[in-house]
């Protein structure tokens, strides 16, 4: 009888050490996967990765959750309504900033290279292209980007170079850093102020035929705005006189040589590069090729990184930075357009002809949007 009591106690006792040596090893696996997948480093390694991939998933895989660094601030209404204005930084970007703040005890595996200013900007246009092309640009290993638009020439000037600076990804010698925020190119201070950091920056402008910048602009509007009057409304003054509305930002921002003449007065035309929107879309090799050579880059992004999607219709990347599967932009790049009359569309295209013929003339190139 107490044998038998031993013998259980002895059973109970093994079973017991079997049990805590199961919930040890359940402990050591759940820290290991939790370390695998980037939660027990602290916000530097955060911090890293959102300059590294951050949008790549947001930009390029639509099928994952959007997780911006900095989301849409809350727009300043114009009298259109069109949400399209600058605004105060938002909360989330405060947070942002903690979390570069905090980066100063950076790990030793993300102390390789240094942040620098960017060499290379992306400064315009609004929906001409601008996504597609950096995220293009960023196959190249020469090439490390911020993901994220970071509006410092414009709305976050007075945060200072240095915060800006930070949020720039490390790079190596040789490698060049690069940022694209599309509203630069119609931001009246963004010249001298990007001349402050560095005269010697490299511009590069995407354009594209302002008539359709114009309605793909509307359209993203739109679909923040269901509400919102229609294309013609807001583009004419008064639908019998037909007089073009140049106070909508969807029309102002598509007067290229305005914009340009601005530029120009802080930087010379070897500065800049013109690359097509829709020679992008045509021939994104091609294009690539001669941002590359702009860049001083060896021509690295070939047709062989690019496939024509059918169903999304538009060229999507084979092999997107930090990916081995094919990716296209997300569902707010390439979306339809809704239908404008025709005599308004007419209206535009005579309306900004002279302007284009100017930029022509300006920029030496004929983009053949007449
Ligand atoms: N490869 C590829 N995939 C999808 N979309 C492409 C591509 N290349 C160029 N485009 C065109 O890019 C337009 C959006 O321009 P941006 O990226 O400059 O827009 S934004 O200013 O950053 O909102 C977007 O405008 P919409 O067609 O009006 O959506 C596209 O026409």
């Amino acid at each position: 009888m107490g044998c038998s009591g031993c013998r259980f106690r002895v059973n109970f006792g093994k079973a017991l050490s079997k049990v805590s040596v199961f919930f040890t090893m359940v402990l050591i696996f759940t820290y290991f996967f939790y370390c695998l997948t980037g939660f027990c480093d602290s916000a530097p390694r955060a911090a890293y990765r959102q300059q590294t991939s951050d949008l790549d998933y947001d930009i390029l895989d639509d099928l994952r959750p959007p997780r911006r660094l900095f989301p849409d601030a809350p727009f300043q209404r114009n009298r259109t309504g069109s949400a399209d204005a600058p605004a105060e930084p938002s909360q989330n970007t405060l947070d942002s900033e903690k979390e570069t703040a905090k980066s100063n005890g950076i790990p030793v595996s993300n102390t390789f290279g240094t942040k620098r200013f960017p060499q290379a900007i992306i400064i315009g246009v609004k929906k001409g292209g601008t996504r597609a092309l950096l995220e293009f640009l960023r196959i190249h290993p020469d090439v490390r980007a911020f993901g994220a638009e970071p509006h410092f020439f414009d709305r976050f000037y007075d945060k200072g170079l240095e915060w800006y600076r930070n949020l720039m990804p490390r790079t190596l010698d040789g490698q060049i850093t690069m940022e694209k925020t599309p509203s630069y190119f119609v931001t009246k201070e963004a010249p001298s102020r990007i001349c402050t950091m560095n005269c010697q920056t490299k511009l590069i402008v995407v354009v594209r035929d302002p008539v359709t910048r114009a309605v793909s602009d509307y359209t993203q509007t739109l679909s923040k705005n269901p509400g919102l009057p229609s294309f013609q409304s807001l583009a004419l003054k008064n639908s019998s006189t037909g007089l073009i509305d140049t106070t909508w930002s969807a029309v102002r921002i598509g007067l290229y040589a305005k914009h340009l003449e601005n530029w120009l007065q802080y930087f010379p035309l070897s500065h800049f590069l013109f690359v097509s929107g829709e020679r992008l879309v045509s021939d994104p090799a091609g294009e690539m090729g001669r941002v590359q050579d702009f860049l001083g880059l060896k021509r690295v992004v070939s047709d062989k990184h690019f496939y024509f999607n059918q169903t999304k219709g538009f060229p999507c990347l084979k092999k997107p930075e930090g990916s081995s599967r094919p990716r296209c932009l997300g569902k707010s790049k390439g979306r339809p357009h809704p239908q404008i009359p025709s005599e308004v569309l007419q209206r535009l295209r005579d309306f900004y002809r002279p302007f284009n013929h100017r930029f022509y003339q300006m920029s030496g190139q004929d983009f053949g949007w007449d």
